[in-house]
Formats: structure tokens, C-alpha cells, sequence
């Protein structure tokens, strides 16, 4: 068996209820490295990139790489080399794009530099459907010319792209990332207006930045993008994984260990620490870059709404469902980003949560205790959401298809088991 089959049929195996004591160290952030990875498409000279966090995503992005010809290279613990200066395809085949939807970041790059890309399209997912239309409307604004075919989205531009003025109807994270490589190689002007705020934009502008690209306003809803004949290589570091250190937090406070944070990006979870404190959960920081989470003895309810940056990530809002759980009155959280971001609440429930779904908000009601049980990691952020029901829970929590967990958390078990989690991993025929 291959294997990716076998990490399909892999569970986790939680025991609640121990003691959890020591560092957990924040990884790079997946969704800065995933575009960081793309723009190295951008130029011929060899782009250097530190701190990629060791997951399935960042291996699917490698492959992508290679599959057109893009030389990489292991350098050292977390440190590749990336070198497009034989690429030998411009498709990105549904095999491997079936596997992670950020594939699409690649067509963007392809496009702009070689007049040509083939990327499958993406289609729907379990947290909703996804669309990329966004990113097809502005490469055509663009002056690209695309059809659908075979279930292919195949990208002409002969004589390279144009600048545009491309208005976002609604903000894209990755929309806005692929547009921004797009643009720093087109002739002209772009203007992206309604962009997405998010960190892992702004990282992605720094680092096309270093490589010659003529960006201003990244961090605004405003860019603004002069596009420049080549690019040419850089060195980057990845930025830390806010979703990884707000998954932490979480953690902590639901298990009240003695659990240090490092590498807590503050910066970027201004927002999350005020939900925290409102909830009765500080953020301490002890050092340049370590927090300790201290929380109340009881956890007070509150209302979220998922939103784009700077306000509440829905990449944290399962986690946080886990945690209001526990709070002394009743909350409600809204999802307002995907329209099937929900499918935490029944596995949740059967570990004792009471949770009811009403549209796109659920209402959480307290309950004192979780009793382990056999639930399913549906999707990447619901998988993190087990994983802390299940250390928190009485008894035995199994946690069925975990390959989600992988696409994004660095070693979740061996960072968990090194703070006294007892948490091993089980291949289940199922
Ligand atoms: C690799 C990566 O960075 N993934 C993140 C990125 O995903 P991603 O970039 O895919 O998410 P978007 O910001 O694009 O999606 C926001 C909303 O816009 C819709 N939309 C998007 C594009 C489009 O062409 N048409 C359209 O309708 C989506 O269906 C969704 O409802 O941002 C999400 C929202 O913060 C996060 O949850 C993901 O973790
Ligand atoms: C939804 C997520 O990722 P992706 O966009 O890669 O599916 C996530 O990181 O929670």
C-alpha cells in the first residue's frame, strides 16, 4: 500500500486528562509558505527559503514544483532551494491539485512568466465550494485568455499579461496572492482593490519585494503593483503559523498545563488575544517571543464572527468552539467565510458538547465535561478541534481520518507527546 492510502485510513488515539507540561514551538505558517513556495516560479535565479514547515501541504507544493521542472533542494533542517530555470511543463495535474486546494497559487506565476498554464480545477471541498473565479476574472481582466476544458483550466497570454484594475467582489486571500505574482511580472500598472489583509499576504509581498518586484499599499486593501521585466533570486524566512499558536493557546487554556508557547506571533492575533481575555484567557508573554496562557476558573461566553483579517480567523473558529463549550452561559458563533465550516458540531456533540447549528451561526451551550469517543476529522481546523476535545475528555478519544491533521500541523503528536500527551497514531481499516 502507498503511503498516502495507509495515512487515510490512520487514526489518532487520545487519552484525556493528563498533565501537560513544556514548550510547544510554533511552526512556520503553512499559508505563507504555500505561496512563498509558488513565487519562486517567478525568476530563473535560485530562491533559498527557511522554515518550511514540515507537512503534506508543503510536500504537494514540492511536487507541483517538480512536476514543471523546478529544481529543489533539501539544504539543510526546514531550509530548500528552488531553481525554475529548466521548466519542462506548465500543468498542474488534478492528481496532485485534487490534494490541496492552494494548488491554484501556482497558475498565477506559470502564466506570467511562461504565457502559458494548465492547473485542474480545484472544485469543492468539504468546508464548502470554493470557487476560483475570482482569480480566472482578474487574470482575464489581465488580458489572459481562458477556457475550461476536461476539467482543466488552461491559461493563454502569448504576450504576456497587462496591468489591470481589478476590483475583488468579494476578499480572496489566495485570489489576491496569485493576482499580486501575477502582476509583478505583467507590463503596466495593476491595482488590486477589496485585497485581503491577511500576514501571509504581506509576507508574500516582502519576499517578491526582495526579489525586484515593484509593489506598494501590501496590507491594505489597496495594492498597487508596477510590473518589472524579471525577477531574480532571494533568501526568505517563513513567518510563524498564527493558526498553529492560536490552536496552541486553546490548547493550554482547556488543559491548564504548564504549557510555554514559542515563537507566539502577538503581532498577528491581536484580535484572538482580546476574544481571549474576554473569554477569561491571558496571554502572558515571558520572553521576546514566549507566551504562557493563564485563564480564569471560569470561562465566560462570547459571540464570534468569522472574518477576514484583521478580525477573527475562520481557521481558529473550531478550535474556539471547543473552548466556549466550557463557559459558563451560552455563545454563538457565526460563520460568515466558508458556508460548510460546521462539521465539527455533530463530533463535537458526540463527545458531550451541546451545540446547535441555526443557518451559519451555532449556538454553544455549556456543559461541564467531554466523555472520549469515536469521532471523524472532517477537515483540516475540525481535526485540531478533535484533537483538543480529545485531551480534554474523559476516557479515550479516537480520532478517524486524520490525513487532514497532516496537511497542516507540523508532528501534532510528537509535539503533544513531548508535553506529556498520551497520543499515539493507529492505522484503522476502515
Ligand atoms: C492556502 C490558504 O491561504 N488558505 C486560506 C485561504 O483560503 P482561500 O484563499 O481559498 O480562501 P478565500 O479568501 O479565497 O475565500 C474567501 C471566500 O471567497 C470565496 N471565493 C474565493 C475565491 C473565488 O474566486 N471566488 C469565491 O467566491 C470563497 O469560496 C470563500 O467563501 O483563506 C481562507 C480564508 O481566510 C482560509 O480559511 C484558508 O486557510
Ligand atoms: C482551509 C484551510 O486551508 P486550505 O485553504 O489549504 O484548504 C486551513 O488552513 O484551515
Amino acid at each position: 500500500m502507498i503511503k498516502e492510502e495507509i495515512k487515510l485510513k490512520e487514526a489518532l488515539i487520545v487519552e484525556g486528562g493528563c498533565r501537560l507540561e513544556g514548550v510547544l514551538e510554533v511552526s512556520g505558517a503553512k499559508n505563507a509558505a504555500l505561496p512563498n513556495m509558488a513565487a519562486t516560479i517567478l525568476t530563473d535565479e535560485e530562491v533559498i527559503i527557511e522554515n518550511l514547515p514540515n507537512l503534506l501541504d508543503i510536500q504537494t507544493m514540492e511536487k507541483l514544483l517538480t512536476n514543471i521542472g523546478v529544481a529543489v533542494n533539501h539544504i539543510k533542517d526546514k531550509t530548500y532551494s528552488f531553481k525554475a530555470n529548466n521548466i519542462t511543463s506548465l500543468t498542474a495535474p488534478y492528481d496532485l491539485v485534487s490534494k490541496m486546494r492552494a494548488s491554484i497559487l501556482i497558475l498565477g506565476p506559470m502564466l506570467t512568466r511562461f504565457g502559458y498554464a494548465e492547473v485542474a480545477l480545484p472544485g469543492g471541498c468539504s468546508i464548502g465550494t470554493r470557487p476560483v473565479d475570482l482569480h480566472l476574472k482578474a487574470l482575464e481582466k489581465m488580458g489572459a485568455e481562458i477556457t475550461l476544458e476536461h476539467g482543466y483550466i488552461k491559461a493563454y497570454a502569448p504576450r504576456g499579461l497587462k496591468g489591470a484594475h481589478i476590483f475583488f467582489d468579494k476578499i480572496t486571500v489566495t485570489g489576491t496572492e496569485n493576482i499580486m505574482m501575477a502582476a509583478v511580472l505583467a507590463e503596466g500598472k495593476t491595482i488590486i482593490e477589496n485585497a485581503a489583509l491577511e500576514p501571509e499576504v504581506v509576507d508574500l509581498a516582502v519576499m517578491l519585494k526582495k526579489m525586484g518586484a515593484n509593489i506598494k499599499g501590501e496590507g491594505t486593501h489597496r495594492i498597487e503593483i508596477e510590473g518589472v521585466k524579471s525577477l531574480k533570486g532571494t533568501y526568505h524566512t517563513v513567518i510563524p503559523d498564527r493558526i498553529e499558536a492560536g490552536t496552541f493557546a486553546v490548547l493550554s487554556a482547556l488543559t491548564d498545563g504548564k504549557i510555554i508557547i514559542k515563537n507566539y506571533p502577538s503581532y498577528y492575533l491581536e484580535y484572538v488575544d482580546e476574544i481571549l481575555e474576554k473569554i477569561g484567557v491571558s496571554v502572558v508573554k515571558i520572553s521576546d517571543n514566549e507566551v504562557v496562557i493563564k485563564r480564569k476558573d471560569t470561562l465566560k461566553p462570547v459571540n464570534i464572527e468569522t472574518k477576514e483579517y484583521p478580525l477573527f480567523p475562520t481557521d481558529l473558529q473550531a478550535q474556539f468552539m471547543t473552548l466556549l463549550c466550557f463557559a459558563d452561559g451560552v455563545s454563538e458563533i457565526t460563520e460568515n467565510i466558508f458556508e460548510n465550516r460546521f462539521m465539527h458540531v455533530p463530533e463535537l456533540n458526540r463527545l458531550g458538547a451541546n451545540i446547535d447549528i441555526k443557518g451559519k451561526t451555532a449556538i454553544v451551550k455549556p456543559v461541564k465535561k467531554f466523555s472520549g469517543a469515536h469521532v471523524k476529522a472532517t477537515d483540516l481546523r475540525a481535526s485540531a478541534a478533535m484533537v483538543i476535545a480529545g485531551l480534554v475528555a474523559e476516557g479515550e478519544t479516537t480520532i478517524h481520518s486524520i490525513y487532514h491533521l497532516d496537511r497542516g500541523y507540523e508532528h501534532i503528536d510528537e509535539k503533544l507527546k513531548s508535553i506529556g500527551a498520551k497520543i499515539r497514531r493507529e492505522v484503522i481499516e476502515e
